[in-house]
C-alpha cells in the first residue's frame, strides 16, 4: 500500500505546491491522476519514488518510508517511473545495455540478469531489438525500452508520468496496451496524463487541485459530476458524443458498459 500522509511540499517556501495531501493507493489498482498544468502531478510522482521528500508529513510504501535514507534503494526498486521523454533516461548505446545498467545498479546476480532482460523485453514485445541503438528507435519503441528497463527491476508499482504525451497515436496505443497488460498481471499502475481518453482505462481517478485531492472516484462519476473546464481539462470524445446524443440522460450506465468492453477488447 502506498500512503501519502498529510504531505506538504514546496520548491520555494512562498509557493506551496502540495498542502496537506493525503491518499492511499492499494496494491493492484489502476489509478489515473489528472489536473491543470503545473498543479503538482509530477511532483507527486517524484515524492512517491523518494526522488523528492515531503517538507512535512510522510510517504510510505508498506513498511518503507521515503524519508528513511536506508529505505530508498528498496523504494526505487519497487516503484518505477516512466517519464515523458525516454531519451532523457537513456545512457548506453544498446537496448540490452540499457536494461543491464539498471540491474547492475541494484546488484542483481549476473546469472539472473539474462532471464530478467528476456522477460522484460518480451513483456514489451521488443525481444528482437536487443542490439539496437535506443536513440534510433521510434518514439513508441523508445518508450517500450524505458518500460522494459523498469520491468527488469520487477517493481510492484509503475508510474507513467505523461509517458504517452510525446507519442503518435500508434505509439500511445502500444504503451496503453502494455499498461493494461501489466495491470492484468497484478501490477499497480499510476497514469498521469492530459489525454482524457486514456483516463477511461483507469478504475479510479484522482484530480489534483490546489495541492489536494479534489476528486477521488470512478472516471464515469468524474465526467458526470465535475465541470472539467474549471480544471483546464476536457472530456473524452466518447463522453462528449454520448452527452450530445442523449442530451439529458445520465451517461453512467451505458458509459461504464462501454468502458468495460473497451477494457476487455485489447
Ligand atoms: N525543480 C523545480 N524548482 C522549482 N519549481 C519547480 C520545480 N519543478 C516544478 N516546479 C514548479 O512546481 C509546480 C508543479 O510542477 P509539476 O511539474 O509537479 O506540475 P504538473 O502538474 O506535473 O505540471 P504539467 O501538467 O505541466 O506537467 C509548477 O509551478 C512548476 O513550475
Amino acid at each position: 500500500m502506498l500512503i501519502f500522509d498529510h504531505v506538504h511540499f514546496y520548491y520555494q517556501q512562498e509557493h506551496p505546491i502540495l498542502d496537506d495531501l493525503s491518499f492511499t493507493i492499494e496494491p493492484g489498482e489502476f489509478v489515473a491522476m489528472v489536473g491543470a498544468n503545473g498543479c503538482g502531478k509530477s511532483t507527486v510522482a517524484k515524492l512517491m519514488d523518494g526522488l523528492l521528500l515531503p517538507k512535512q508529513g510522510h510517504v510510505t510504501f508498506g513498511n518503507l518510508k521515503t524519508s528513511n535514507p536506508e529505505d530508498l534503494v528498496s523504494i526505487h526498486e519497487q516503484i518505477g517511473i516512466v517519464f515523458q521523454n525516454p531519451e532523457d533516461q537513456f545512457i548506453t548505446t544498446t537496448v540490452l545495455d540499457e536494461i543491464l545498467f539498471g540491474l547492475q545498479n541494484i546488484r542483481v546476480p549476473r546469472e539472473e540478469m539474462d532471464q530478467r532482460v528476456e522477460e522484460a523485453l518480451h513483456m514489451v514485445h521488443m525481444e528482437d531489438y536487443k542490439e539496437a541503438m535506443p536513440h534510433l528507435l521510434s518514439g513508441g519503441q523508445k518508450q517500450r525500452v524505458a518500460i522494459a528497463a523498469i520491468l527488469a527491476m520487477r517493481p510492484q508499482i509503475i508510474i507513467f508520468d505523461e509517458a504517452t504525451s510525446m507519442l503518435d497515436p500508434e505509439g500511445r496505443e502500444q504503451v496503453m496496451k502494455i499498461m493494461k497488460e501489466l495491470h492484468r498481471q497484478g501490477m499497480t499502475i499510476i497514469h498521469i496524463t492530459h489525454h482524457m481518453d486514456e483516463v477511461l482505462f483507469a478504475k479510479r481517478l484522482l484530480l489534483l487541485h490546489e495541492g489536494r485531492i479534489k476528486f477521488d472516484g470512478e472516471p464515469a462519476t468524474f465526467f458526470e459530476t465535475v465541470n472539467v473546464t474549471d480544471y483546464q481539462l476536457d472530456k473524452p470524445f466518447s463522453v462528449r458524443l454520448h452527452q450530445n446524443l442523449h442530451l439529458n440522460t445520465p451517461l453512467t450506465a451505458d458509459w461504464k458498459e462501454m468502458i468495460r468492453s473497451e477494457w476487455n477488447a485489447n
